[in-house]
C-alpha cells in the first residue's frame, strides 16, 4: 500500500497546442522525468498512451482544452463496472460483451495476483491471499481488501487500448468490480461479520477515500452493471465452477454479499462517501437467466447494454 503514498503529480505544458498533459506517477522522480523527456519528444498522441502504461499515465485532466488531441480520446471512452455476487457469471458475461462490441475492453478482475502474492524482490510466489482469507477470515480479511483494493486501483488506472481511442462508436472499459465493491459489499461486510475489527475498518476507510479523491475521475465510473441472482443459483454456478479455495463458502456467506449488493445498487441505503457515486446510473440484469445457452437472451443481454452505454 505504501508506494500509492508516494504518488505525485506533475503538470506540464506539452509542445503539442493547448494540450495540458497531466502525469501521475506512482515511483520515484527520477523516473518520472525519464518518462517526461520521452513524452515531450513524442508528438504522437498514441505513444503518450503506451508510456502510460509503464506506470505513467495521461490523466482526465480539467485544465485541458485541446479541442482535437487524446485527451478528448481519453475522455470519450467510458468506464462501467459489472458488479454482482461472487460466480452469479459476471466473468461469463463479460466474455460476451468482449466478443459482442468491438469498441468494448473488458479488464478482468485480478484474482490470480490474490491466488500468488509475489516476493517484491525475486517475484518468486509467496503465497495464495485469497486460499488464506477463505481459511481464516478473522486474521487475513483486512490484509487481503487492501490487496484487493491496491490491485483494482492499477486496474482502474489501467488506460484503454489505442483500439478504443479509435474507436467510432462508444468505446468503453468494463472493469470486473471495482474500487467501489471493494468498500461497500465485500469490506462492509467482512467488518459487519467482525472479520475486520474497528480499528482496521477505520484505517481502511481512511486509505480508500483518500486514495479515490486523490485519484478523482480516474476511478469514476459513468455507470454500473449488476448482475443479480437470487444466492442460491449463485450458489449452484460456485459449485460448479470448483473453485479450490471457495470450497468452503457456504450459502449464508452469499446471502449476506447479495443484501450488500441490494442496499447498495437497488434500495441505495448503504451510506457512500463519493458525490458521483450516488448518482451512476446502474443498469440490472437478470442472470439467474441461463443466457450461455440461449442466443435469444444473449441477445437481450447485449441490446441492454448498447442502449444502457449510449445513454451514458
Ligand atoms: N448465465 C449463466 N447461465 C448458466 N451458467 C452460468 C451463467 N453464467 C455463469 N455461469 C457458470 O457459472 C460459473 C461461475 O461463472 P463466472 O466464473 O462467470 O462467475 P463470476 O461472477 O465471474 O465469479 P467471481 O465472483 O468468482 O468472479 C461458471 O461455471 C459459469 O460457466
Ligand atoms: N473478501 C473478499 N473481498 C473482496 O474484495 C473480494 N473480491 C473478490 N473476492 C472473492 C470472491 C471470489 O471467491 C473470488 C473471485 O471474485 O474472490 C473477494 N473477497
Amino acid at each position: 500500500m505504501y508506494s500509492f503514498y508516494r504518488f505525485m503529480v506533475l503538470n506540464l505544458s506539452s509542445h503539442c497546442k493547448n494540450l495540458t498533459v497531466s502525469l501521475r506517477y506512482i515511483g520515484s522522480v527520477q523516473k518520472v522525468k525519464r518518462h517526461v523527456l520521452r513524452t515531450r519528444r513524442d508528438e504522437n498522441p498514441v505513444l503518450l498512451y503506451s508510456t502510460r502504461a509503464t506506470n505513467l499515465c495521461l490523466s482526465r485532466s480539467p485544465h485541458c482544452h485541446s479541442s482535437t488531441g487524446p485527451m478528448d480520446d481519453i475522455n470519450r471512452v467510458k468506464r462501467v463496472s459489472i458488479e454482482g455476487n461472487i460466480a452469479v457469471g459476471k466473468s461469463t458475461f463479460a466474455q460476451l460483451l468482449q466478443f459482442a462490441g468491438q469498441d468494448w475492453e473488458v479488464v478482468p478482475e485480478p484474482v490470480g495476483k490474490w491466488q500468488s502474492i509475489e516476493s517484491g524482490s525475486s517475484q518468486q510466489k509467496v503465497s495464495n491471499l485469497l486460499d488464506m482469507m477463505y481459511q481464516d477470515p478473522q486474521r487475513w480479511s483486512y490484509t487481503f481488501q487492501t490487496n484487493s483494493c491496491m490491485s483494482r486501483m492499477r486496474t482502474q488506472l489501467q488506460p484503454p487500448p489505442a483500439r478504443l481511442l479509435r474507436a467510432k462508436g462508444i468505446p468503453v472499459q468494463v472493469f470486473e468490480r471495482s474500487v467501489y465493491s471493494d468498500r461497500y459489499v465485500f469490506a462492509l461486510n467482512m467488518f459487519e461479520l467482525g472479520c475486520i475489527n474497528s480499528t482496521e475498518w477505520a484505517v481502511y476507510q481512511d486509505w480508500h477515500s483518500f486514495l479515490v479523491e486523490q485519484f478523482g475521475r480516474q476511478v469514476e465510473l459513468e455507470g454500473i452493471i449488476y448482475l443479480r441472482a437470487p444466492p442460491q443459483k449463485c450458489m449452484e454456478r460456485l459449485g460448479q465452477r470448483g473453485r479450490v479455495e471457495e470450497k468452503g463458502v457456504q450459502l449464508d456467506y452469499l446471502e449476506k454479499l447479495h443484501t450488500q449488493h441490494e442496499r447498495w445498487l437497488i434500495n441505495k441505503s448503504t451510506k457512500l462517501h463519493f458525490e458521483r457515486l450516488t448518482w451512476v446510473p446502474v443498469l440490472v440484469l437478470d442472470a439467474s437467466l441461463e443466457f450461455e445457452e440461449d442466443p435469444k437472451v444473449r441477445a437481450e443481454f447485449i441490446t441492454q447494454v448498447k442502449d444502457f452505454f449510449s445513454g451514458l
